[in-house]
């Protein structure tokens, strides 16, 4: 195990090289896995864990759109490709892949497939940290562990098949045949990842739910829209309202924080735009801290979990969740990113 400073703060992370595919696949050698759910995360992890030769098969709703795409993968029905219930039946090693609310209603289909010497995992704390809104509640004969991707599993993927990987978290939530650690840091290497940190089952879905929420997703949408629409209001053209907020930021600007960190990319701008920006850096600070202690105590409430299961648990979630998405892309910000991205030589 590597201990890191991060910042003084000590740590240990696993890396490939202490944790390499070999070891992964020696301590996996008898397992079938079985991955439920072939949504984002189920192919990414599938398709990797495969291409690293491990025994795999998925479980997955038969006429969806999840299943034709496992068909397309090369899945095969009868012999690698199952009804989740099936695959449960054949699995060691449950992986839930399911939708955060679809673990809840198959949790039924699973839980008696959850024998003694299985394993179940997860690539989120959800299911069993929110257990009294979930009814998830793993048998105490089963190794319970997850290793969470940092990312997508699109970029989980893509970064696999470049050669390199998406670091994930690592936690342990039961420990019934005295081998979780190991099994989950294989499985951790096995899908792919860079390296894998420790965390618990709980901090992992509150900084998911937080991280996604705020500065990686929700954050970082509602800003954007809000200094569009700042120069939009002004007389600004929307190829130049979109290029001064969200083009430039992916294109150059990001990319230089990904490389060397923020001030490597203050650096290679103005001194003016140093300058203010970094004046202009607290302001926003303390505007945006008070929103994200909120959005962190609607995590640690439950309350986000209760909202996210209600909504994804009805029959038209996905039909709803499409519109939303279409109203977004049909917005000016985004046409104009559209015909944007186009000109992108
Ligand atoms: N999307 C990501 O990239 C990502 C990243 C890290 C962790 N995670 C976690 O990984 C897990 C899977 O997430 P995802 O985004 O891949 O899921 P998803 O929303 O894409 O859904 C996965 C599958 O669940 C199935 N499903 C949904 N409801 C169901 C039900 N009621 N019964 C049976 N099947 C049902 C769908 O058919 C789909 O194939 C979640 O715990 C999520 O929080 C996701
Ligand atoms: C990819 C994310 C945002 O990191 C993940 O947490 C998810 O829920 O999809
Ligand atoms: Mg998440
Ligand atoms: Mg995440």
């Amino acid at each position: 195990m590597a201990i890191i400073n991060f910042g003084g703060t000590q740590e240990e992370v696993i890396t490939r090289e202490e944790f390499p595919l070999d070891k992964a696949k020696e301590v996996l050698a008898n397992e079938t896995i079985a991955v439920l759910g072939y949504g984002i995360q189920g192919p990414g992890q599938a398709l990797n864990l495969k291409d690293n030769g491990f025994n795999v098969i998925v479980g997955q709703r038969k006429k969806s759109k999840s299943w034709d795409n496992a068909v397309r993968d090369g899945f095969i029905e009868g012999e690698t490709l199952f009804e989740i219930e099936a695959a449960a039946e054949k699995g060691t090693i449950l992986m839930n892949l399911l939708s955060d609310a679809g673990q809840i209603a198959a949790w039924e289909q699973i839980k008696p497939h959850l024998t003694e010497g299985k394993s179940l995992y997860f690539s989120h704390g959800f299911g069993a940290t929110f257990h009294k809104q979930t009814g998830i509640v793993p048998p105490k004969e089963v190794d319970v562990f997850l290793a969470a991707p940092k990312g997508s599993g699109t970029s989980l993927r893509r970064l696999f098949l470049e050669g390199k990987g998406l670091n994930s978290s690592y936690a342990i939530f039961q420990d019934a045949s005295g081998r979780a650690k190991e099994k989950a840091l294989a499985i951790g290497i096995g899908i792919g990842s860079g390296y894998l940190f420790e965390t618990t089952f709980q901090k992992e879905v509150y900084s998911d739910l937080t991280g996604e929420r705020g500065v990686l997703m929700g954050a970082i949408a509602g800003i954007f829209e809000a200094q569009y629409e700042v120069l939009r209001s002004k007389g600004h053209t929307p190829s130049e309202a979109f290029n001064e907020t969200v083009e430039e930021l992916t294109q150059s600007l990001m990319p230089l924080v990904a490389e060397n960190g923020m001030d490597w990319m203050f650096a290679n701008c103005s001194t003016t735009a140093q300058r203010g920006a970094l004046d202009w850096k607290g302001k926003f600070k303390e505007a945006n801290k008070p929103v994200l202690e909120d959005l962190y105590e609607s995590v640690a409430t439950g309350n986000e979990a209760a909202i996210t299961i209600k909504a994804n648990s009805q029959p038209n979630y996905r039909e709803k969740l499409e519109e939303e998405l279409t109203e977004l892309r049909n917005s000016e910000l985004w046409q104009t990113g559209l015909e944007v991205r186009k000109l992108r030589p």
